[in-house]
């Protein structure tokens, strides 16, 4: 059975075919951490603007230097933002403080503590320094004009304090996809509920969320809707109507009379790309397109939404909101041994850590059932089992999808 199914490779290659970085937006500078330039940016000044002290001390003329230790005649006071007007003449120093602008005459900057003030108006410089020393040219860090960030740069802590150097209030980035979710079934109620029989709550919302909105998204919360045509071709509406880049649905994917989200959809018009994967959990998985939207039908077991969120969601995320892709794999050496695997591709939950020599070793939880979310919290990996793999020993290796990356 499991021949029929799509390989997990070419249903990645088929959801991402093609996918570009949405259009641009303006954003507040204050708004902007997190988010993707979406074009080159130009310093709109020089930094720093004038040449500027790098230390508190003085600003003197390095000719003037010559003797072990020189006298110098203080003429001014130059703090960072108060330039002085004039120009410094031959023996003459002025106080200058890290920032201030080097003064006219001045070519270099002796650190206070080698030098003794002798009056308020006479200083000893007790060595010598070379011409330039403790000076930051105009320009140093960038000039007008120059490109400072590419399109494509991920505005973190760095970028967003030279996208301010460079005077911008505000940034041109990718705008975020839009994700609207929605939990279906008549089982589900949120959390703080008290379920009746035969009720449970609605996990998954969450962590498909937390999924999205870690990859870039805006997440709109449809709810939970019940299996009826009705109520899921509403939502369909709903997230088409709100603007949504994808919708996803949690639940009613496999083949269950109550698994209505593919009829339903497909009957008001989602061109359907795909469903069933060669992949445990998460064969139920199912990806179309409805208008300018595109739907990712997840299964309900919460493990294997989470595991399809990993693999499907947030690739597409990232590629539409123009960021890298960040997942990361590894390579690990069993610390338990796993049997041979069937034709699906299997993500299984598991630990990974580092023994002392620095090793990567991983283990998977014996029990593997895809409605198990203590199990998957406490994975910091999946450990990923190819279609057919033969069983594997203790020392083998394996390949790992990191899902905690701190932890490792
Ligand atoms: N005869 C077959 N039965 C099933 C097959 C199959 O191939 N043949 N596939 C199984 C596999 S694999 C999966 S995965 C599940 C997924 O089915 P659905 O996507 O239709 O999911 P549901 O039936 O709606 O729910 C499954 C399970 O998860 C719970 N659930 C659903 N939504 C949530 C939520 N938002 N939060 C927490 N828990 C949720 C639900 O109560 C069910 O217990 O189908 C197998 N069956
Ligand atoms: O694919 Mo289901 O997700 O095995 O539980």
């Amino acid at each position: 059975m499991s021949s029929t199914l799509l390989p997990v490779a070419d249903a990645r290659a088929r959801l991402l075919r093609g996918v570009i970085p949405l259009g641009a937006e303006t954003v507040a500078l204050a708004e902007a951490f997190g988010r993707v330039l979406a074009r080159d940016l130009p310093a709109m000044r020089t930094q720093p603007p004038e040449a500027v002290s790098a230390m508190d001390g003085y600003a003197v003329r390095a000719g003037d230097l010559k003797d072990a230790r020189t006298e110098l005649a203080i003429i001014g006071e130059i703090p960072a933002g108060h330039p002085f007007s004039g120009t410094l003449g031959s023996g003459q120093a002025a106080r200058i403080f890290t920032g201030g602008v080097v003064p006219e005459g001045a070519d270099t900057v002796i650190v206070q503590e080698n030098v003794t003030v002798l009056d308020n108006q006479r200083i000893l410089v007790n060595r010598p320094e070379p011409r330039g020393r403790n000076i930051r040219d105009a320009g140093l860090d960038f000039v007008a004009g120059q490109t400072v960030l590419k399109a494509g740069t991920l505005l973190d802590p760095g970028a967003l304090c030279l996208a301010a150097a460079s005077n911008h209030p505000a940034l041109s980035v990718v705008r975020k996809p839009r994700v609207a979710v929605v939990a279906t079934g008549d089982e589900l109620l949120p959390p703080g509920s008290e379920p009746g029989p035969g009720q449970i709550i609605a996990s998954n919302s969450y962590g498909i969320g937390a999924v999205a909105s870690e990859s870039g998204a805006e997440v709109i919360d449809l709810g939970i809707v019940s299996d009826r045509e009705v109520e899921l071709g509403n939502a369909l509406d709903r997230a088409a109507e709100c603007g949504c880049d994808i919708l996803v649905t949690l639940g009613g994917a496999s083949v269950g009379d109550h698994d209505l989200v593919r009829k339903v959809f497909v009957d008001r018009g989602m061109k359907l790309d795909f469903w069933k994967i060669a992949m445990r959990p998460g064969k139920p998985l199912m990806h179309g397109r409805y208008e300018a939207m595109r739907v990712l039908g997840l299964p309900g077991n919460p493990v294997s939404a989470l595991v399809c969120g990993l693999l499907f969601l947030k690739p597409l995320v990232e590629r539409l909101a123009g960021r890298p892709a960040s997942e990361v794999r590894a390579t690990a050496l069993l610390e338990t041994p796993l049997r041979a695997n069937d034709g699906r591709e299997d993500y299984m939950r598991g630990i990974a850590r580092r023994d002392a020599d620095g090793n990567l070793k991983a283990r998977a939880f014996d029990v593997q059932d895809s409605s198990m979310i203590s199990a998957f919290a406490r994975s910091n990996v999946l450990l990923v089992r190819p279609p057919r793999a033969p069983a594997a020993n203790v020392g083998d290796p394996v390949e790992v999808l990191v899902i905690k990356p701190g932890t490792i």
